[in-house]
């Protein structure tokens, strides 16, 4: 069984690929930081596990659809496991912030079916790394450990968020990644 401590749940757009303030709507859209895809491997390599919770509301306002979703999750997967690593699942909300839902962050609910996924007791201790506070805010709802990164939306949350005492802060998710395995 995954511990806790032994988890590290990602936010995707900021994070694993560039985001867009105009959603990223397309497989070609769909551009990864080289460097995180060899942190999720590195992570692997290091014993840790990796999941994904991600935000996409772009299916529920019709600017692309699960099946194009799908091709991107297909392609992180398909770099990933090229490279020896392994996504642990991927967790996405497809709804809109008027749909009501319990999953959008920053509710908790894609950390919970992360948590049911891999048959874990709790959260607690996990990582969650965002670019976003509600990135964190779901993790913390949890019990995870929050790391804030400056990729993405990461600048503009530091500067509308200057209260993240307990958060980690690192230039991007290679970073964060070079840091947990030092602290092994
Ligand atoms: O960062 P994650 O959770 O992986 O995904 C975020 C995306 O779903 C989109 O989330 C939207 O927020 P709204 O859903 O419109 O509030 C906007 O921030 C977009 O720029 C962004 O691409
Ligand atoms: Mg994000
Ligand atoms: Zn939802």
């Amino acid at each position: 069984m995954i511990s806790a401590n032994q988890l590290v749940i990602l936010d995707r757009d900021g994070v694993i690929n560039h985001d867009s303030d105009a959603y990223i709507k397309s497989l070609e859209e769909w551009i990864p930081y080289p460097s995180a895809i060899d942190a999720i491997v590195q992570l692997n390599k290091a014993g840790y596990s990796v999941a994904i919770a991600t935000n996409q509301s772009g299916i529920a306002r019709g600017y692309y659809d699960e099946a194009t979703l799908h091709s991107m999750h297909e392609r992180l997967t398909e770099l990933v496991e090229a490279k020896g690593g392994r996504i642990a699942h991927i967790a996405y909300c497809p709804h809109g912030p008027d749909d009501q839902c319990a999953c959008r962050k920053p509710l908790p609910g894609l950390l919970l079916q992360i948590q049911q996924q891999l048959a874990m007791e709790s959260l607690a201790g996990s990582w969650m790394v965002g670019d976003s506070l509600r990135d964190l805010e779901a993790g913390e709802s949890v019990g995870c450990h929050s790391v804030l990164v400056r990729t993405g939306k990461g600048e503009q949350t530091l500067a509308k968020h200057t209260n993240l005492e307990s958060t980690l802060i690192f230039p991007d998710l290679a970073a964060f990644t070079d840091w947990l395995c030092q602290q092994q």
